[in-house]
This record gives structure tokens, sequence and C-alpha cells, in this order.
């Protein structure tokens, strides 16, 4: 590392700190929909510093004056009325710059350090544009002497597209960054119920004791988008479902499902456990390739009644692509707590709604003594709902009422509603929560770099063989659950998607 800004020195303390954060891509999606929002809610919640400065870095020609209007727009789009709130709008409004720099233009960085002048305050720099730009802009930074030794990165994901990329991605932010100062972005794991996962689990003896495979049968993760690429062809087709979700995403909330207990919260026992069920996922082989993975790709159908485009016809398609939207797959977790229990995980665009869902089927008892015609039903279920509607509930069997129903079972949710049982409390968007402990310094949400290897050494095994085989993915029409062969799937082994939605 070059030497750092002398005067940058100041490491980071609490909320009540100042800050300055350096965004590059602040002119994008991301950062108008999601970042900028989230940090006015920060703001509006009293949790940024009253000096708290962010300066929007992106090519585009802009001053301070119009960024803030761009801003001030991108709000006004997404916030309710009772989120809009006068004062903290215009408070918010002030902290922000703006520079236009060009990311790979080593002589353009000065601007950095000017804006920083003599600031002694640490820095978040938050990396929202594609990895490729990483090393160069942790680089430049470095050459510029605008950083300081405290310093922190934001990378989004995905880091790299491969594992090799990934590698030579994260091996240029590690030149200039250390890992305990990396912070790794999969925006699920600062949901709300993702978060709940760890209560759930290691503060409920109830769940905790029957956790593995004893108890439980099947496991299903679903990750449904009712959007298509939302013109993010250039991206996308280059990522496709696997590279896009399942790589980071549905292996995220898989390990928090299947890791064992960590000795304590902090961020490295976590992330301990969560390599551990990575490198205990079984091998893909081609067999199981065959008969347990399913890719689709979209039609054209409709969404919400009215007709949308198949994914070849989206604007700036390449009607040769076999890129998936949609993959289903069956996998196990090769360990004493899991062996035998399968992992059902399916994810894909313009499916009929926006659905992530979490399902734990229990084991039925080992001897029934009920009506046989019931046999089917008498199993506990915990479906866990991410978003929308974040709940718990867990389905329990009790007697149907009535005098002439004799002993029938009756299945009925326990719920947990987390809108209503907590009325008060607004639930958080996953970017607040993630900012907010970048700031605060924990990593326990963040993705460590081992984490980030298996996963796409896991998953390279089925791009490679995609590629090298070139048979396009299955259809589903837009609108529907995904191709036909990922029901097929699952009742190969006499079960079914869960469809209580
Ligand atoms: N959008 C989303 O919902 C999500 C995005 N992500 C990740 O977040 C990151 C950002 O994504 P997104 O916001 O969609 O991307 P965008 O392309 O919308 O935003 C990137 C911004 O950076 C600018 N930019 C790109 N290259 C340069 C350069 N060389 N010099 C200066 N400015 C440049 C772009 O300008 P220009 O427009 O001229 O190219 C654009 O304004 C990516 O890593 C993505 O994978 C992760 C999860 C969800
Ligand atoms: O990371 C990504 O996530 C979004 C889905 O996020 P959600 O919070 O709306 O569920 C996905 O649309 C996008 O393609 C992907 O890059």
């Amino acid at each position: 590392m070059s030497q750092p800004r002398s005067a940058s020195t100041e490491p980071f303390g609490d909320v009540s700190h100042a800050i300055d954060l350096a965004l590059f891509g602040a002119l994008g999606d991301l950062a108008q929909g999601k970042l900028l929002p989230a940090l006015y809610q920060l703001d509006r919640e009293a949790l940024l510093a009253a000096d708290t400065r962010i300066l929007g870095l992106s090519r585009h020609a802009h001053d301070t004056a119009s960024f803030r209007q761009l801003v001030a727009e991108a709000l006004d789009a997404r916030l309710t009325d009772d989120e809009q709130d006068a004062e903290s709008r215009t408070r918010f409004l002030r902290r922000l710059d703006y520079s236009p720099l060009e990311f790979t233009q080593a002589a353009d960085y000065a601007a950095v350090g000017d804006w920083r002048g003599t600031a002694t305050r640490p820095m978040v720099v938050y990396l929202s544009v594609g990895a490729r730009l990483y090393g160069d802009i942790c680089g430049y930074l470095q050459q510029s002497g605008s950083l300081g030794e405290h310093d922190r990165v934001v990378v989004e994901k995905p880091v790299g597209h491969d594992l090799a990329s990934s590698n030579a991605v994260n091996d240029a932010i590690g030149e200039v960054f250390p890992e305990k100062q990396i912070y790794r972005i999969d925006h699920y794991l600062g949901k709300e119920t993702v978060q709940n996962l760890i209560a759930l689990r290691f503060a409920n003896p109830l769940f905790g004791n029957q956790w593995n495979q004893n108890h439980i049968s099947h496991v299903e993760i679903t990750v449904a988008e009712k959007v298509g690429i939302e013109g993010r062809w250039g991206y996308f087709d280059d990522a496709g479902q696997l590279r896009d979700m399942v790589q980071n995403h549905l292996l995220q909330l898989l390990c928090l499902i299947a890791m064992d207990p960590p000795s304590n919260l902090d961020a490295d026992a976590i992330r301990d456990e969560k390599v551990k069920v990575l490198k205990a996922l079984k091998p893909l082989t081609p067999e199981a390739q065959e008969r347990d993975v399913v890719r689709g790709q979209y039609i054209a159908g409709t969404s919400d009644g009215q007709p949308v485009p198949g994914y070849l016809e989206e604007d700036g398609a390449n009607p040769q692509s076999h890129t998936e939207t949609f993959v289903a797959l069956k996998t196990e977790v090769a360990n004493w707590r899991w062996a035998g229990v399968p992992f059902y995980l399916r994810t894909g665009k313009r499916l009929p709604e926006k659905l992530s869902q979490i399902v734990i089927h229990f084991r039925q008892q080992p001897h029934y003594i009920f009506d046989p015609d019931q046999r089917s039903l008498a199993a506990n279920k915990l479906v866990i709902r991410l978003q929308p509607d974040e709940g718990i509930a867990l389905q329990v069997l009790t007697k149907d009422s009535g005098l002439d129903k004799g002993m029938r079972l009756r299945p009925g949710p326990l719920h947990l509603d987390f809108n209503n049982a907590y009325p008060k409390s607004r639930i958080p968007d996953a970017y607040e929560r993630l900012l907010l402990e970048v700031m605060k310094g924990r990593q326990y949400l963040f993705v460590r770099r081992d984490e980030v290897e298996y996963a796409w050494r896991w998953c390279e095994q089925l791009s490679e063989s995609w590629q090298a085989r070139s048979t396009p993915p299955r259809r589903y029409p837009a609108g529907s659950w995904g191709p036909v062969a990922s029901i097929a799937m699952i009742t190969q082994d006499g079960r079914s998607w869960y469809e209580d939605y």
C-alpha cells in the first residue's frame, strides 16, 4: 500500500462520527434506485452524523446542483408520502456533492482528494459499478493518495464472472484494502427475515433441536421475480440467472439454513460455518445435472394480465442467446446434519409474482394413528416468507371442529406476520441496514472472499457444462412458474413445490 493520506488517519467511530462516502456509479440504477434512498432513510432516522458528506461520482457531466436535483427526483419517485419529510430531505440533499470522473483515468482521481481537502475523517468507498472496474478504482484511489489507513470499500455482487475472474478482482481489491476493510454486498443478507433466520434457528430450542436429517425431510428455497430483465440486457445476458441469483443470493440463503451454530455472532464465526456448508455441497455430476437441474428461458406471455415480450425479444436482445432466466435444481449438503435431505432451489424472472420463501418440511411421525386418507397431511411445515409480507408461519395439525368430524385433522398456520405483529416498526430496506453496518464496521452481513470462491467453484460445474453442450434452455411462458420440467424434477421424488402463495 502506498503512503495513506496523512490527514485521514482517524478511525471509524460509532454512527455519531462523521464520515465521507464516495459513491462510484452514483447515476446508475442501483445508486439512484436503492442506495441514495437508503441513505436518505438513515438520515431521517438520525443515523447519519451531522457532518457526514456524500460525493457522487460518474463519467456524466453534472454539477452538484443538478446531481441534487436528480436525487430529489429519485426520492420523489421511490418514497411513500409517509417517508417524505421536508426537513430530512433538505438536510440530506445538502450533504451531496458531485464530481465527474472517468473511472479508468488515473488523472481524474485528484477530484476525490480535492473533495476531501484536509478532512481527517475516514471514508467509505462504495463501488456501485461492474466488477471489472473494482481493481482500477481501488488502485487509482490509492495512487492518488486519497485513501486513509482505516478507509473501507464496499463492493457489489457478482464479484467476477467465474472463479478465475473473481480471484483476479479480489486480488486487485486486496492489493489496496485488507480483508477486514472489504465489505462484499449480498443484499439478501440485509433483508429483515433473512436475519431472522439466525434468531429463529439459534434462539429457539424448539427449532434448534429439530434442525437436522432426523426431523427434516426436505427444504425448498424459492426466489421468484415478476420482473423481466428491466432494460439490463447487456449485463444480464452475460450473467444469466445462475450468476445473477444462484451463485450469491440463493446459496447464501442455503448457507443460513444449513450451517451449524456459530460459537458467537462474530463475523468470522458465522462466515466459517457458511464456508463449511459451501464446501459440503454435493458435486453436480453429469448424471445429477441431467436429473436434478432445469434451466429455462421465458418466451412471450403475460404479466398482471398484460402481454410481455419473451427474453429474446427484449430491447437489445441477441435472438440466438441461450442465457437462462430460470434455474431449478436439487442439491444436498453432504454432512452429518443433512445427509439424505434434498434442498430444492428455484429462481426465475417473469414468474407470476415476486416471492422469496423458504419452506422447511418436517418428517412425519414414525407411527400414524389418524384417518389413513389424511396421512399425506400429517407433517409440519415451517414457511419463512422473506418478501413480500415478511413473516414466519408454522403449519400445524389440529382437530377439525364439529360434532360429526370425529378425529379429522385440519392443517392451519401458527402465523407471525411482521407487519401486523409489530405495526409501528417500519421494515427497513436491506440497503439501509447494510450501509449502517458498514459504518459501524460489522462484517457479519457481508460475504468473505472464501465464500465467494467456493460458491463460484460449485456453480461453475453448471456454467461450464452448459457452455460446452450449447443446448438451448427450456422455454416457459412469461407469467408461468417456469418450465414444466422443473415440476417434474421435484415430483420424481414424490414431492411438489409448496403452493400456498
Ligand atoms: N441494478 C440493480 O438492481 C443491482 C445492481 N447490482 C450491482 O451493482 C453494480 C451497479 O449496477 P447498476 O447500478 O445496475 O449499473 P449501472 O450501469 O446502472 O450504473 C453504473 C454507473 O456507473 C457509470 N460508469 C460505468 N463505467 C464508468 C466509467 N468507466 N467511468 C465513469 N462512470 C462509469 C455508468 O455510466 P453509464 O451509464 O454512462 O455507463 C452508470 O452511471 C453492479 O456491480 C451490479 O452488478 C447488484 C444488485 C442489484
Ligand atoms: O441482485 C439482484 O437482485 C434482484 C432481486 O432483488 P430483490 O431484492 O428485488 O429480490 C434481481 O432482480 C437482479 O437481477 C439481481 O442482480
